[in-house]
Formats: structure tokens, C-alpha cells, sequence
């Protein structure tokens, strides 16, 4: 599976401007070096703009679902549509969404972890169901950004067949080595391929740093991006995560009877 990383700058609450560069930097990719997938950032289309989702956020993520669905079906790719700012029943939630090549929307997960260093809980709810989803029959889990410190939250996530972990993240620059050290360990103690995307450039509160990348069930980064804005591109081969759980068969060996979380 190629996979295209659209490792961007935001511009702070304008979703059409956003959506006009995913649109381009889409038509450029599968003009030149055509993946299957692309992966966007968490709230790409406002950035961290929540003191005025009231007037940005989209009731049901509508105008960007159906930008992003009429992308999927022009050019026949899957979307991992990063996260979108999202008014449901009156209250504002930070949902990922997944859009196959077909235009269907094949998931939406409402952020389970808010971030309080960026307010997210003083102007969003928080989510309440999980991130599984299945692509072209593989099962897989998506999460955002802050989630990925909760590894009993990714566990939950991939204890059954899941192969990948998709993160979408807004992960600003200062705690760049929290966020690669976390990713890689998820790989390595889930066993799974992880493929993160990080916005780069500045908001009004925060840099953001980038280091969007994939990770292979053994640790190994694959591919990884610095701090400009690119389309990162990689390919993961899931039978590979079949080999790596035969060679140290964690999912067997695991002890839950002696496990408190
Ligand atoms: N957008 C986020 O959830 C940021 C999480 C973060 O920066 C962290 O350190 O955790």
C-alpha cells in the first residue's frame, strides 16, 4: 500500500484556503507518483482556531466531507482525512475521518483525549467510541494527536487483526522528541506499522514540527519528514506484521489476568 503523507502549513481558521492546497498538493502527487492513500493533519482545515469554532466548525464536518469525497472519487484514492472541526447537536468535537476511493465515508472518531495545553477542553467534547475502521478489508485504528500517550487507549485499539495505526496530529515542535520516541514505541509494543502526519509551520500559540513518518512493526522508520511542507511518500506491506508476531508472539504471551488496566 503506497501512502502519501500531506505534511502541511495551516492557514489559522480559513478551511478554504486549506482546502484549495490540498487540492493542489492532491492533483500534483497522482499527476507525478500516483499512491493509494493520503493521510492529512489533525484540524487541517482551521488549525487550533477554537476560540471561533462557532463560526468555523462545519455541522457534521459537512463542506470538507464532501471536498474530500468528490477528491476520492476524481482520483480514485483513499482518504485518512485527518481531523476536521465538527459541530454535532450543538457541541464541537475534533474528528478524524476516513473516506474510501469510492467516496464513502468509512469512519469518523471523535478525539477520546482532549489536550489542555492547547484549551481543547474548555471549547471541545470529548469523543466516546473508538478508532477501528477496515480499508480494502484490512482492519486498522485511527487516532489523534495526544492519544497516542495513553497506550492502554492504542492497546484497546489493537488487539485484534489491526495492522496500521494511523495518527493525526497537530504536534507542536517543542515536544518533537516525545512525539517520534512514542510513535516508534507504539510500532514496536503493538507490533503494528504506524503512519503519523504532523502539521509544520506556527499559530498564534504554537511551532509546529513536522516529522511526519511511517514505522515499521519492528521499529524501523521507514520514512520520515523534516519541518518543511511535502507530501511524504511510503509504502507498508501488512503481511510483514504476520512475520514480526511469529518471531516474538507477544499477543501470546501477554498476561491479563495479572493486569490492572
Ligand atoms: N494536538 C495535540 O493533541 C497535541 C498533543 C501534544 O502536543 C502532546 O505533547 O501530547
Amino acid at each position: 500500500m503506497k501512502i502519501g503523507i500531506i505534511q502541511m502549513d495551516i492557514a489559522f481558521g480559513d478551511p478554504v484556503q486549506n482546502r484549495e492546497y490540498v487540492k493542489e498538493q492532491v492533483k500534483k502527487q497522482m499527476e507525478t507518483d500516483p499512491v493509494e492513500v493520503f493521510v492529512l493533519p489533525e484540524l487541517w482545515t482551521t488549525g487550533y482556531d477554537l476560540a471561533r469554532f462557532d463560526q468555523i466548525a462545519e455541522e457534521n464536518a459537512a463542506e470538507s466531507i464532501e471536498f474530500i469525497q468528490q477528491l476520492a472519487k476524481a482520483y480514485h484514492v483513499h482518504f485518512m482525512a485527518g481531523s476536521i472541526a465538527n459541530k454535532k447537536h450543538d457541541k464541537f468535537y475534533n474528528t478524524f475521518v476516513v473516506i474510501d476511493r469510492n467516496g464513502e465515508v468509512v469512519k469518523q472518531y471523535d478525539k477520546a483525549h482532549l489536550f489542555r495545553l492547547m484549551n481543547e477542553e474548555k471549547y471541545l467534547t470529548q469523543g466516546d467510541t473508538d478508532g477501528l475502521f477496515e480499508l480494502e478489508n484490512q482492519p486498522m485504528a485511527g487516532v489523534i494527536c495526544y492519544d497516542i500517550r495513553f497506550p492502554e487507549w492504542i492497546r484497546t485499539h489493537l488487539l485484534g487483526e489491526q495492522k496500521m495505526l494511523v495518527v493525526v496530529a497537530e504536534w507542536p515542535k517543542a515536544r518533537i522528541d516525545h512525539w517520534r520516541h512514542l510513535l516508534i514505541t507504539r510500532a514496536i509494543e503493538s507490533q503494528v506499522y504506524v503512519v503519523a502526519c504532523n502539521r509544520v509551520g506556527a499559530d498564534p500559540n504554537n511551532t509546529f514540527g513536522g516529522h511526519s513518518m511511517i514505522i515499521d512493526p519492528w521499529g524501523h522508520v521507514l520514512v520520515e519528514a523534516e519541518e518543511e511542507m511535502t507530501t511524504l511518500v511510503g509504502e507498508v506491506n501488512l503481511d510483514d506484521v504476520d512475520e514480526i508476531r511469529q518471531r516474538i508472539p507477544i499477543y501470546q504471551d501477554r498476561r491479563p489476568d495479572m493486569y490492572r488496566y
